[in-house]
């Protein structure tokens, strides 16, 4: 019974413990990702560089954090087996291609590989380059999201990525998604906006936004739906006083 009860007690030192570490951990890249949209505000000459912070700093934000374990993959080693060449080509995938739907990742990984990048101009033509991201678990890999993409009018691009399940270490990864509040107005910054760069995209709330996406499957382009002029479409997204 004391036995019991003491393993009980070291459980729960055990997870405080998980939880402080997951708490800084957070609270760490979530200053990052501060840090680099401070950046990104003044690199695109925001009059207000720090606009884009704001949304991800606002005490009702929706940011989260995701820790994704890959073990090896059998099927990619059956696969490479059969095909005396790459990994079986749907068997194999750990994460399915998508794009983030959110303002900023900042991705953390131990040092198996897996993570792959469609190249935007090769996938606009037509092809399917996938350009693998060397691991590097002393590196940050911060990717721009779909909100980010769309308040800056298509200026940054929300990249499409996947996971391949390797045969040999498993992977792991922990992502901090930062979002901004659910009523949060996504709209291009004034400054993105110009004649020869007219608004891409309709306002829209993050809610509605997400209120599509779970309507999809992951590999959807979303954007497309928010296309300005598309009016309110099937896309059942509201607010279009954006529209141009
Ligand atoms: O695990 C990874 O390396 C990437 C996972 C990912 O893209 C995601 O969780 O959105
Ligand atoms: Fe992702």
């Amino acid at each position: 019974m004391f036995q019991r009860s003491s393993g009980i007690e070291a459980r729960v030192e055990n997870m405080e413990l998980t939880y402080q570490v997951v708490n800084d951990y957070v609270e760490a890249v979530r200053q990052l990702a501060c840090h680099v949209l401070d950046l990104l505000g003044e690199g695109l000459g925001l009059r207000d560089p720090t606009s884009l912070t704001r949304l991800i700093t606002a005490t009702d934000n929706d940011s989260l954090i995701r820790i994704n374990h890959y073990p090896p993959s059998c099927a990619a080693a059956a696969g490479d087996h059969k095909s005396g060449g790459g990994p079986a080509p749907t068997a194999a995938i750990g994460f399915g291609e998508h794009t983030d739907p959110q303002i900023l990742s900042v991705l953390r990984a131990n040092d198996a590989d897996g993570l792959q990048l469609l190249l935007p101009d090769a996938a606009a033509a037509g092809d399917s380059v996938w350009v693998p991201v060397p691991p590097d678990p002393s590196a940050f890999f911060v990717n721009v999201g779909d909100l980010l993409q769309a308040l800056t009018n298509g200026r940054l691009v929300s990249i499409r990525h996947r996971v391949v399940a390797g045969t040999g270490k498993p992977r792991l990864s922990t992502i901090y998604f930062a979002a901004p509040p659910l009523h949060a107005r996504i709209s291009a910054l004034p400054e993105t906006v110009a004649a020869g760069a007219p608004r891409r995209y309709r306002a829209f709330t993050w809610a509605e936004y997400k209120r599509t996406m779970y309507t999809l499957r992951l590999s959807h382009n979303r954007l497309d739906l928010f296309h300005a002029g598309d009016g309110d479409g099937d896309a059942g997204v509201g607010d279009d006083d954006d529209h141009e």
